[in-house]
């Protein structure tokens, strides 16, 4: 009997629980929220899609009830504000430090051991906060930008080759900030052949470029951030968990000597299994692209360094 909690469920939490329950990754799916009857109220809707899209998933939704969520394997937090066109991640941290600290203590409560995916936003101090302030061991907690910044770069480099998004791989590492994400073109491949075979140097900074400021552009359209490929990227990394896929997934760890930083959760790529974060994978980055990620950490500490620890 496998058990997800997704705290908070609005545009991403919502999103998130129904793709685990349409791809039936847990038996049961909890959905959590503040606002009165909202969990419920979508749970229910999802529940009303089963037999039309045949998933077996049990959903629940309930208004702040953390009995609950009890014994769940893993825990995927998305409460807090999202930002509004114009604002960075980095301005939500104060409101929603408070907010992902809360919750997750509260949710430790009834699943003690629980694997922790942290989505608020400034999700890589957000992640490092409930790292200090939580008191598990690193390979439980995890930050999920990396899926879906990875995945967007996906995107971005298949318009760009006029080819299915399917058969491009592609790796963002660093910050999950609009100005901290490095997605590595030298790595990316079409094929199995490296994308740099087909695309110019412009193009690819081009690709590059739009990746890292994919979330505001979908901000500015949507006059919130987006939901969808949040939701799925959430859901695509509690399936490497709770399935022990041992998939490679960009996500936002404790560092302690890895691409020469310490004490930080930054993305890098990580093997995700059955504990969590498996291990952590050491690409063999060249002298500019070890510029970036020194760089991108140094901006995620700035952030950091704002939170009362
Ligand atoms: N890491 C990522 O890749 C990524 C991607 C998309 C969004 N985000 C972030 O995820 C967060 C949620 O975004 P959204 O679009 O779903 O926002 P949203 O406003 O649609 O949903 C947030 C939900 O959290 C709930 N909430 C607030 N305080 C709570 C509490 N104490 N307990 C339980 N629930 C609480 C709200 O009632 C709301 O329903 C934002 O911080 C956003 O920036 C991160
Ligand atoms: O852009 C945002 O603020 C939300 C999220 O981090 C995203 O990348 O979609």
């Amino acid at each position: 009997m496998s058990k997800v909690t997704v705290v908070g469920a609005g545009n991403v939490g919502a999103t998130c629980a129904n793709v685990l329950a349409f791809n039936e990754v847990a038996d049961e799916v909890v959905m959590l929220d503040v606002k009165e009857g909202v969990s419920e109220g979508k749970a229910m809707d999802m529940m009303q899609t089963a037999q039309l899209l045949g998933f077996d998933t049990k959903v629940v939704g309930c208004t702040n009830d953390y009995a609950k969520t009890a014994n769940s394997d893993v825990i995927v937090i998305t409460s807090g504000i999202p930002r509004k066109p114009g604002m960075t991640r980095e301005e939500l941290v104060g409101v929603n430090a408070g907010i992902v600290k809360t919750v997750a203590e509260n949710a430790l409560k009834h699943s003690p051991k629980a694997i922790l995916v942290i989505i608020s936003n400034p999700m890589d101090t957000m992640t490092y906060l409930a790292l200090k302030e939580l008191g598990l061991p690193k390979n439980r907690i995890i930050g999920m930008g990396g899926a879906l910044d990875s995945s967007r770069f996906k995107y971005f480099l298949s318009q760009a080759l006029g080819c299915n998004a399917n058969e491009v791989e592609g790796l963002v590492i660093g910050g999950h900030g609009d100005t901290t994400m490095i997605p590595l073109t030298r790595f990316a491949t079409y094929k199995g052949l490296p994308v740099t075979n087909f695309l110019s140097e412009e193009k690819l900074a081009e690709v590059a470029k739009s990746t890292m400021v994919g979330g505001a552009t979908l901000t500015g359209l949507l006059g919130t951030s987006a939901w969808y490929a949040p939701g799925a990227a959430g859901a695509f990394v509690v399936e490497s968990i709770i399935h022990n896929q041992g998939k490679m997934v960009p996500c936002s760890v404790y560092l302690e000597g890895e691409y020469g930083e310490k004490d930080i959760c930054c993305g890098v790529p990580v093997i995700l299994g059955r504990n969590g974060i498996e291990k952590i994978v050491e690409l063999p980055l060249n002298d500019t692209e070890k510029e970036a990620f020194k760089a991108s950490a140094a901006a995620v500490r700035k952030v950091n360094a704002g939170l009362k620890l």
